[in-house]
């Protein structure tokens, strides 16, 4: 589905991206793990078109996402939507019109501004938000929401877009592993139950492990590991990290797996908990 041959980006001297290379079919959760520093987001935002490749190509079903420009650029963007660390919302502004917002692309910009949504825009946007179990909020400020219910409102916003791809940088590097925990089982079921491709850019090993079916591992902008979930043992992580013989996982670990499953028990796919 998505097509990424031989990608380079440059900020001045820093290589943030280095010559990267991946095919990606549909059907996969992807999550993308590395130090800080090594050039995830960047690789996020260039699949997205963000930011823009130095050299290279990037692809979607045959199409050069990496060349468009005008409408055909903002109808890529509508179909790749992105999920921020930070949420991204409007913090005065209600849930439901937050959500909306995702239709931004696609609907009049002054009529958006000034609140005026069709019908079909709230219903649908209701739907999500049943659908993601966050509806009685819907009134409320952003604001006054928790972490993880806020990123739960901008996942719905990315699925108002209707989306192929959602592209997740950090979702839950800012959540408690509670909250952590209810934003990634969701990632998983839209993943899982509309076939979405989910691209996760993730701090912890736990959680790749747990949710992903697929883990690349990015170390100073070049790919250090890619392989299936099982296949991150500790030393491929200590290989991606950079790190010594020491290197411990608890030192990259959100504790989610503690929360809900005893050791040893079975991983993925958990039931959403709210
Ligand atoms: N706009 C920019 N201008 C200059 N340098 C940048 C810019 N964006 C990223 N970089 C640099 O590129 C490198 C890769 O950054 P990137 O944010 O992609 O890494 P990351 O793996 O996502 O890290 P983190 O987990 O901390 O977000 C870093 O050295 C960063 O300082």
């Amino acid at each position: 589905m998505l097509k990424i041959s031989n990608v380079t980006r440059r900020f001045g001297d820093k290589v943030a991206v280095d010559g990267v290379t991946l095919e990606i079919a549909k059907g996969q959760m992807v999550g993308i793990i590395g130090r800080s520093g090594a050039g995830k987001s960047t690789l996020l935002r260039m699949i997205n078109r963000l930011t823009d490749v130095s050299e290279g190509t990037i692809a979607c079903q045959g199409q050069a996402v990496s060349e468009l420009n005008g409408p055909a650029l903002r109808n890529w963007q509508r179909d790749c939507a992105m999920i921020f660390q930070q949420f991204n919302l409007v913090p005065r502004l209600d849930v439901i019109t937050n959500v909306m917002l995702g239709r931004l692309n696609q609907r009049n910009t002054l009529m958006s501004m000034l609140n005026l949504f069709p019908r079909q825009d709230i219903l649908r946007a209701i739907e999500i938000l049943e659908r993601l179990g966050i509806e009685e909020h819907g009134p409320k400020r952003a604001e006054a929401l928790s972490g993880g219910q806020q990123q739960r409102v901008g996942i719905a916003r990315a699925l108002m877009q209707d989306p192929r791809i959602i592209l997740a940088d950090e979702p839950i590097a800012s959540l408690d592993p509670m909250n952590a925990q209810v934003v990634m089982d969701t990632l998983r079921r839209i993943h899982d139950e509309d076939g979405r491709l989910v691209i996760c850019n993730l701090h912890t090993l736990d959680t790749a492990r747990r949710y992903c079916d697929r883990v690349i591992g990015m170390r100073a902008g070049k790919i250090v590991f890619d392989g299936r979930a099982e296949e991150l043992t500790t030393a491929v992580a200590r290989e991606i990290y950079g790190a010594d013989a020491d290197f411990s996982e608890e030192a990259t670990s959100t504790s989610i797996e503690t929360l809900s499953r005893p050791r040893g028990a079975a991983t993925r796919r958990p039931e959403l908990v709210d």
